[in-house]
């Protein structure tokens, strides 16, 4: 009997099985995770991603290594290896680091109890649980920011794809909906990895939502165009003082919706907001492998000879972001360059 099953992944207790997301939109293939080096391959290789989706799947790996390591010699030094191992995998989403050290705060405090493997593995459900509920109440926060027959872009996949289920930035505008409000989308490919295209495109259209695919180039044109009211996308760490890291070609979509005076919002769960990190500057930004660039559609494009630069996320600076909707509420500019207060209600 699973204990957490959404479109993204499923916890059975022992093993946490992932629809590999390298594959979507053509084929569903799952991945079926028994050990923490097995959850973290697949977060490395992307199998699973989006930032509250890596975080949620680091929490079921912990518990899977203290599954393992349970009554051996070494337990803590072990379960520190464990931490270290997941938190190695990718260095930009915050959720991942906040979702690792919230399992081992809670490890720290049962680690003598009998029931220790019932009390770990609730704290990560309780994670995954928190973040739709998050999610949901970002889709109305969010949601009210629409007006009905709004055009949306959106860049990337923030979906239901990217989190434990509903998603962030799709989440607003499935809340607009539920708000009564129809909703059309324009989805960015986001090249390289193509997240729009096979992932947005694929839950939006799932769903019955009007969507429509766009090259990354062609996000200024139909904002020129006056087709786009709104952008809202997701994040992957937000900095004390609003800058956002996100998806490579973000900070361009925000300054060409800063140019055609469109409002940019993003929807990020607390979870990915890192108030240890001061402004953008200080978030690393995880460069991956060439061959996400050379090759399209498994096809070589490019021959090795041509050198590539693959960073997978940019920088928005605050000044760009119109507001950011989390579950607590909306903050709007210039409130967003001071988020700390949003943790202190
Ligand atoms: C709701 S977080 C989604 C966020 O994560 C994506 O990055 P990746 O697909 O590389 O994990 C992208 O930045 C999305 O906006």
């Amino acid at each position: 009997m699973s204990k957490l099953k959404t479109i993204t992944m499923e916890w059975t207790g022992s093993s946490l099985i992932l629809v590999d997301q390298r594959y979507l939109p053509l084929e569903e293939i799952y991945v079926t995770c028994k050990t923490y080096k097995e959850v973290a391959v697949a977060i490395k290789d992307m199998v699973v991603r989006g930032a509250p989706a890596i975080g949620a799947s680091a929490a079921f790996g912990y518990v899977l290594g203290i599954k393992e390591f349970m009554g051996t010699e070494n337990f803590d030094e072990k379960m520190k290896n464990v931490k270290e191992t997941l938190a190695n995998t990718r260095p930009t989403a915050v959720n991942l680091f906040w979702a690792l050290d919230r399992m081992e705060k809670k490890f720290k405090e049962i680690k003598n109890e009998k029931n220790l493997i019932e009390l770990i593995e609730k704290e990560a459900l309780n994670i995954a649980y928190e973040d739709i509920e998050a999610n949901k109440a970002m889709g109305k926060f969010g949601g009210e920011l629409l007006n009905d027959g709004d055009t949306v872009l959106t860049h990337c996949n923030a979906g239901a794809l990217a989190t434990v289920d509903y998603g962030t930035a799709l989440g607003v505008i499935r809340g607009a909906r539920e708000l009564g409000k129809n909703i059309k989308v324009y989805a960015d490919e986001t090249r390289p990895y193509l997240q729009g295209a096979r992932l947005t495109v694929w839950e939006l259209y799932k769903d019955g939502f009007d969507v429509t695919l766009i090259s990354d180039n062609m996000a200024g044109w139909v904002m020129k165009q006056g087709k786009i009211n709104a952008v809202i996308v997701g994040a992957d760490r937000i900095a004390a003082n609003g800058d956002v890291a996100n998806k490579i070609g973000t900070y361009s979509v925000a300054v060409l919706a800063k140019k055609h005076g469109i409002p940019f919002y993003v929807a990020a769960p607390l979870s990915t907001i890192d108030l240890n990190t001061p402004t953008g500057e200080e978030i690393p930004i995880e460069e991956r492998s060439h061959k996400e660039v050379r090759y399209c559609h498994k096809s070589k494009m490019v021959p090795e000879e041509i050198k590539v630069y693959n960073p997978a996320f940019d920088v928005t600076p605050n000044e760009l972001v119109t507001a950011i909707i989390t579950e607590k509420g909306v903050v709007k500019s210039p409130y967003i360059e001071n988020l700390k207060k949003l943790f202190e209600k």
